[in-house]
């Protein structure tokens, strides 16, 4: 747990950069510090390991005080990522993520194993073990720097805006890849990040911070798209907020599953239109596997892959409101498609159903309740 209790930062005569700060990041949570540019995300998350001294107030981890810490034991006790990685350049990357461990006394053959397994986990093949900042991706760069975090295996780790120096497509990877990686390792996290969507996707618990370093508002992703407690909130967090909330609420329970009779490619009219419960048929392949929507008013020689409509998308069991009514929304049936992690057909859920499962939500109701 870290706890930021009263802590102001006033940098000369300047105005507060971060004025009576008090939140806690629970252990094992990814805790997001959002807000506009200026509004104190970097002071505070520096006033962590103590690379700025809060002008008053304290910082905790774990309920002691940081002040009365050696620094160069608060700093390897808690792993720092920032932007653009700052590896060292003229260290391998095996030898960047060894780094850390070193400094703690590990031996120096434990430090590179430790550093070749670690690379396999932020998803880094060993072919670049050897190779240098410099023949790096800024995607694979942001990798090795969150591998070196880790190294030393802390509790605490401070993230300052780790995905922004890459483009949108591998920063939505890398974020996907860290959400994976910190399932596994559960670390006790403050990232900042300028981005909202970022926050919203990644973050247990959101901070919002407005210019002058206040706290607007701390809430889990939910809260904050539900009951922004105001204005300034509000506008930060954008629009489609009640439709971005969706992607919180799992379906899985709060939306009935109907039985979807099936056809194989080769079906001929006459059969299809004896299976139809209307004018849309699913097609699966032989795995059960969806593969469009066939129409069973229109077919007039055997089914055909060019025959399949393929306009619905699929929803995976365990995933959100959002994908079930895209699902349905998108399908030529109105009934959408929901499929197991391995891509086999469980079932199709109606628009009517899956409204009734989103008015259930939005009201706070657990799904499945009546
Ligand atoms: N070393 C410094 N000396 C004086 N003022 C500073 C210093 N560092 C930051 N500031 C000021 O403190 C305020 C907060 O800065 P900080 O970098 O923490 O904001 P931020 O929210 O991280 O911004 P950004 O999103 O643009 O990185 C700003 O007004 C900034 O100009």
């Amino acid at each position: 747990m870290i706890t930021f209790d009263n802590v102001c930062k006033r940098y000369d005569n300047a105005a507060l950069a971060v004025d009576s700060l008090s939140l806690t990041a629970p252990t094992g949570k990814l805790t997001i510090l959002v807000g506009p540019s200026g509004c104190g995300k970097t002071t505070s998350l520096r006033m962590v390991n103590r690379l700025i001294k809060p002008s008053t107030g304290s910082i905790l981890l774990d309920g002691e005080k940081t002040e009365h810490m050696d620094v160069a034991l608060l700093r390897r006790r808690i792993g720092y990522v920032i932007q653009h990685a700052g590896l060292f350049p003229h260290r391998t990357v095996v030898q960047n993520i060894a780094t850390t461990a070193r400094l703690n006394g590990v031996p120096k053959q434990k430090a590179l194993r430790t550093a070749h397994d670690l690379l396999e986990r932020v998803g880094l093949s060993s072919a670049f073990a050897d190779r240098f900042p410099w023949q790096l991706s800024g995607g694979q760069q942001q990798r090795v720097g969150v591998a070196r975090a880790l190294a030393s295996d802390p509790k605490f780790m401070l993230m300052d805006e780790p995905f922004s120096a890459v483009d949108p497509v591998v920063r939505g990877q890398l974020q996907d890849e860290f959400l994976r990686l910190q399932r596994e390792i559960g670390k006790t996290i403050i990232m900042v990040t300028h981005d909202i969507d970022e926050a919203l996707k990644l973050g247990d618990q959101v901070a919002v911070l407005r210019t002058g370093g206040k706290l607007a508002q701390i809430a889990s992703p939910q809260e904050l798209l539900a009951r922004p407690v105001d204005a300034f909130v509000a506008d930060f967090i954008g629009r489609d907020r009640g439709y971005r909330f969706l992607s919180f609420a799992e379906f899985d329970g709060s939306v009935p599953l109907g039985a979807e009779p099936t056809a194989k490619l080769g079906i001929t009219p006459e059969a299809l239109r004896d299976i139809a419960t209307d004018r849309w048929v699913l097609a699966t392949n032989h795995e059960n596997k969806p593969i469009g929507w066939a129409d069973a008013q229109s077919l007039k020689q055997p089914l055909r892959n060019d025959d399949l409509n393929l306009s619905g998308t699929l929803a995976p069991q365990g995933s959100s409101l959002r994908h079930v009514l895209d699902a349905a929304l998108s399908s030529p049936s109105g009934r959408g498609v929901v499929v197991s992690s391995s891509g086999t057909l469980v079932g199709t859920v109606t628009l009517p159903d899956v409204v009734a499962a989103i008015d259930r939500a939005r009201n706070g109701r657990s799904g499945g309740q009546p």
